[in-house]
């Protein structure tokens, strides 16, 4: 198998194995084409914030519509052998899935929009062994990308303002995580990329300054400032740490003196190690002394969110910030915990069946319904945001009941305005959406963070927005597990409207 060969297979079997053998059993019980609703969602912000930034939509609609099992997938589904050596799947199921077309109905919430614990960013609708098959490859996308996103958001608002460069790619998890991750940065708020293949796919602007290599490939510091100068008269970042920083920097000065008859224009200068404080309040007052006050300074190094947060309290003159592994990689938390769970069944006679998954914490057992998220807000900003069944009437009186802390509650003033999140996407599997393009999704988080408040956007200790459960959805949850514990378990988490 070639690279290449990866990137042009179809993605049908990019899920579990479980799924397969799960949509088998589905059809030998005549279970497949019966009517499910599932929802992805996350239990935690990520990073121990008090946000996270939806982001994969996109990815996840172009997985959807090319899902149609291939000749090549089928034959290689015929080949899977039991343990006694029998046949995984039956032929008939094979032929099954061949003519097999994606039919749900997908509900969506828009990538860059800011979200909160327990809300589904994604409802699928349709045919059970659909539904179920596509847990996977939603998770694997939505996951990572809007992981991501935020941990972007998180590095921009550090900047506040400045601009951030995500130079991540050679840290990145391999290839596709390299891509999706330059693109999830983006939405996030990183404003260019050096990963030139982002740049092509995705039209994300890119940037670039140059590796120590460069200037240990010349015999002298200057000489290799100059190279690079005469190459990029008007696009050129000098890397000044190579040997001794602040000497670099008086050698890039020396350079931009030199080249300054030709037109030269001396963009920025750039720190990679060492304390980035000090150096940058040096090299700015080297710059300023010799005319060069425009010049700018980035810095790189192993810099994330908190990093950057305590170099421009302690007065660093840095105004680019280059980020790469912990960005891409979002070190301190590598994976959002994205889970998609069955919510509802619909019987013989059209009636919904509303399905629990119990766990010992509340905050891990699912959330039964049809649900819908209603977002609140004012003038000034985001209120609350209320999940609720969408299948049944909701009082005249809202109140906001916190899925893991019932006492916290929030009522909602009638008239209030509001939105609701989720969005179609497919409609009996077509598409129904137009994709917003990058730029807009990006504009959209950024409109979306601003309307946080600033003590929900701390790092520390944020203030946790208030996310939760329409009350009769509260009270229907908490009856069912009761009803279920009572029954020590044993029987199916499930409750008739
Ligand atoms: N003034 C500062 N305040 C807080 N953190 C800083 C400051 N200056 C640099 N850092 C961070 O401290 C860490 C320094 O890491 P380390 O000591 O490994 O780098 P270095 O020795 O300076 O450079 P390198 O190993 O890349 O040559 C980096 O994450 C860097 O971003
Ligand atoms: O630190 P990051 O946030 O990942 O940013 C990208 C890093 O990649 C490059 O160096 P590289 O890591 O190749 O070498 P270095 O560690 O010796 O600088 C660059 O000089 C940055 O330091
Ligand atoms: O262009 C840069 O300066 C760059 C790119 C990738 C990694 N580190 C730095």
């Amino acid at each position: 198998m070639k690279l290449k060969d990866i990137y042009a297979t179809s993605l049908s079997l990019l899920t579990d194995l479980y799924q397969l053998t799960m949509a088998y059993g589905y059809w030998k019980q005549g279970m497949a084409e019966q009517e499910a609703v599932f929802h992805l969602y996350f239990r935690k912000n990520p990073f121990k914030g008090g946000y996270t930034v939806a982001a994969g939509l996109a990815y996840a609609i172009d997985y959807l519509e090319q899902l149609r099992f291939q000749e090549e997938d089928l034959v290689y589904l015929a080949s899977l052998k039991g343990s006694q050596q029998q046949p995984l799947f039956e032929p008939a199921f094979l032929d099954y899935l061949r003519e097999m077309r994606f039919t749900c109905d997908v509900d969506a919430i828009p990538e860059g929009t800011v979200v909160f614990p327990n809300e589904p960013l994604v409802r699928v609708r349709g045919p059970l062994l659909q539904a179920q098959l596509i847990e996977t490859p939603l998770l694997t996308i939505i996951n990572f990308q809007t992981l991501i996103a935020t941990k972007a958001a998180r590095v921009a608002d550090a900047a506040k303002g400045h601009k951030v460069s995500e130079f991540g790619m050679r840290r990145a998890q391999g290839i596709d995580g390299a891509l999706a991750a330059s693109r999830a940065a983006y939405i996030g708020g990183a404003a260019t990329t050096s990963n030139v293949l982002a740049g092509k796919l995705f039209g994300i602007p890119l940037s670039g300054t140059h590796a120590h290599s460069w200037v240990q490939a010349f015999t002298t510091e200057q000489e290799a400032f100059r190279a690079y100068g005469e190459a990029f008269p008007f696009d050129s970042v000098f890397l000044v740490d190579t040997y001794n920083t602040l000497e670099g920097v008086k050698n890039a000065i020396a350079t931009a003196n030199e080249l300054k008859q030709q037109g030269f224009k001396f963009n920025a200068i750039r720190l990679d190690s060492g304390d980035l404080t000090y150096l940058s309040v040096e090299a700015r007052k080297l710059l300023d002394e010799a005319g060069y006050t425009d010049t700018n300074i980035v810095a790189s190094n192993d810099l994330d969110e908190h990093i950057i947060t305590s170099l421009r309290q302690e007065g660093s003159k840095v105004n680019i910030w280059g980020v790469g592994t912990q960005m891409v990689t979002a070190c301190d938390q590598p994976a959002l915990g994205g889970v998609y769970k069955l919510a509802a069944l619909q019987q013989k006679n059209g009636d919904w069946t509303y399905k629990i998954k119990l766990s010992e914490q509340l905050a891990k057992t699912s959330t039964p319904g049809i649900l819908q998220v209603r977002r609140f807000y004012t003038e000034s900003g985001y209120l609350a945001d209320m999940i609720f069944n969408e299948a049944e009437t909701l009082p005249e009186r809202i109140v906001i009941v916190d899925p893991v802390d019932s006492t916290r509650r929030k009522t909602i003033a009638a008239g209030s305005a509001s939105k609701d999140l989720l969005e179609p996407v497919f409609v009996k599997g077509k598409l129904q959406y137009t994709p917003p393009t990058l730029p807009e999704i990006k504009a959209k988080a950024q409109q979306e963070l601003s309307s946080l408040h600033e003590s929900i956007r701390r790092y520390l200790n944020p203030h946790s927005y208030p996310a939760g459960l329409e009350e009769s959805l509260h009270h229907f949850k908490i009856d069912l597990v009761l009803k279920l514990k009572e029954k020590g378990n044993s029987e199916n988490g499930e409750e008739l409207l």
